[in-house]
C-alpha cells in the first residue's frame, strides 16, 4: 500500500497523466533511466532506482501544484503555466523540445471576420479562459468597449473547434499544431496568442532544500536525452585539401574529430549537426567531393 510515509523524503515529480504530453514524457524518463511500475488503479508511483515518487495529474493541474510546493518537479505546456497564472511561482528549468503548438483566434474560413478586432463584442468559446480574456480585454479597452458589449469568453472543456460549427461561437482560441483539426472545422487562424511547447519545471520556492542535488542530477539526465533527440552524429571521409571547407560545414559543438587514413591525402571527419539541417550538410558535403557521409542517431548524451 502507498501511504504518506512512503512518500515522505521523495522528490516529487508530476508528469502528465494523459493527453499529448503524456507518451513523450514515458520516453523521457525511459531515456533518463527513472524505473518505475505504475499500477493503472494508482496515480502516485515510487521510483525503483531514485529517491523519487512519480505523481500523475491533468498536464494543466501541474503549474499549480509546482508552484504551490505541493510536488518538486513537473512536466507540462507553457501554455498551460500562462493559463493558471503561476509564471512567478514556477521556473522553467528546460525546455524539452515537444508539445509544440500555437494558441490562435480560429474563425470560420467561409465567415465574415478576418481579423481579431472584428470579433470584438461578439462570442469567443475556448478552453484558455484567462489567456483568451486577457487578449480580448486589451482589445476591447482599445475600441472603447465596455460592461454588456465586452467580447463574451465562453469556456469549454475540449473539442473547441466544434463551437462555431454549432452556432455557439463567432471565434474560438485553441491550440494548433499541425492545423489538421482547424482545417477539418472548416476553421482558419487569423491571430497567435504564443507558442508553447513541454518544459521541465520546479518550484521557485522550494520546500525541500535537500532535494536540490536530486533535481540537479535529473535535469541533468533529461537535459542529455533531448539534446540526443536534436542531434545527429556526422561521419565522412574527405580530402585533406577540403578540410579547412568541410570544417566549416560540420563545425561540430567544441570541434570536429578528424583522424587520419591509410591514404595520407585523406581524413575521417566525426562531428554532431543538429538533426534539423543535416540534409542541407550533407548536400553541401557531397559538393565538397566528400566520400561515405554516415548518420548516426543519439540514444543519449552529455554535451
Ligand atoms: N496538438 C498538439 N500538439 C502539440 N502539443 C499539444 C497539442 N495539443 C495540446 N498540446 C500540449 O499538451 C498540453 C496538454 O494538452 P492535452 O490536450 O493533451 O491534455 P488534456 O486536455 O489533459 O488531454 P485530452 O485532450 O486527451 O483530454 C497542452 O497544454 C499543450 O501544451
Ligand atoms: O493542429 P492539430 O495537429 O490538429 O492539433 C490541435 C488539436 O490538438 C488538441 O486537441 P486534443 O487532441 O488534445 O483533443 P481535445 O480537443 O479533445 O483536447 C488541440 O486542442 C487541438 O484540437
Ligand atoms: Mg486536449
Amino acid at each position: 500500500m502507498l501511504d504518506a510515509d512512503a512518500l515522505s523524503g521523495r522528490l516529487l515529480f508530476a508528469i502528465p497523466k494523459k493527453g499529448r504530453l503524456h507518451e513523450k514524457c514515458l520516453e523521457l524518463l525511459s531515456g533518463a533511466d527513472i524505473q518505475f511500475r505504475k499500477d493503472h488503479r494508482l496515480d502516485v508511483c515510487l521510483v525503483k532506482n531514485h529517491n523519487i515518487a512519480l505523481v500523475f495529474l491533468p498536464a494543466s493541474d501541474i503549474p499549480s501544484f509546482v508552484g504551490k510546493g505541493n510536488v518538486d518537479l513537473g512536466i507540462t505546456g507553457q501554455d498551460v503555466i500562462r493559463e493558471s497564472q503561476m509564471q512567478q511561482h514556477v521556473t522553467e528549468v528546460l525546455p524539452l523540445n515537444f508539445g509544440k503548438c500555437a494558441l490562435q483566434v480560429q474563425v470560420p474560413e467561409a465567415g465574415p471576420i478576418q481579423a481579431a478586432e472584428q470579433l470584438v463584442g461578439k462570442r469567443v468559446v475556448t478552453s484558455f479562459e484567462v489567456l483568451a480574456g486577457e487578449y480580448f480585454g486589451r482589445l476591447d479597452e482599445q475600441l472603447g468597449l465596455a460592461g454588456k458589449n465586452k467580447t463574451n469568453i465562453e469556456y469549454v472543456g475540449g473539442s473547441v473547434e466544434a463551437a462555431c460549427a454549432l452556432g455557439l461561437a463567432d471565434g474560438i482560441v485553441d491550440l494548433v499544431e499541425s492545423g489538421d483539426t482547424m482545417r477539418a472545422a472548416g476553421l482558419h487562424a487569423i491571430a497567435t496568442l504564443m507558442q508553447s511547447e513541454a518544459v521541465l519545471i520546479k518550484s521557485s520556492t522550494p520546500k525541500h532544500e535537500t532535494l536540490e542535488p536530486l533535481i540537479k542530477l535529473i535535469t541533468a539526465r533529461i537535459a542529455g536525452v533531448v539534446a540526443a533527440s536534436k542531434y545527429v552524429v556526422c561521419e565522412y571521409n574527405v580530402r585533406r585539401s577540403q578540410l579547412h571547407d568541410a570544417t566549416r560545414l560540420t563545425p561540430g559543438r567544441r570541434a570536429p574529430t578528424i583522424s587520419p587514413l591509410e591514404d595520407e591525402d585523406w581524413v575521417a571527419v566525426s562531428s554532431m549537426v543538429e538533426k534539423k539541417r543535416i540534409a542541407d550538410v550533407m548536400d553541401d558535403l557531397t559538393k565538397i567531393g566528400a566520400e561515405d557521409i554516415l548518420i548516426f542517431n543519439l540514444d543519449n548524451c552529455r554535451v
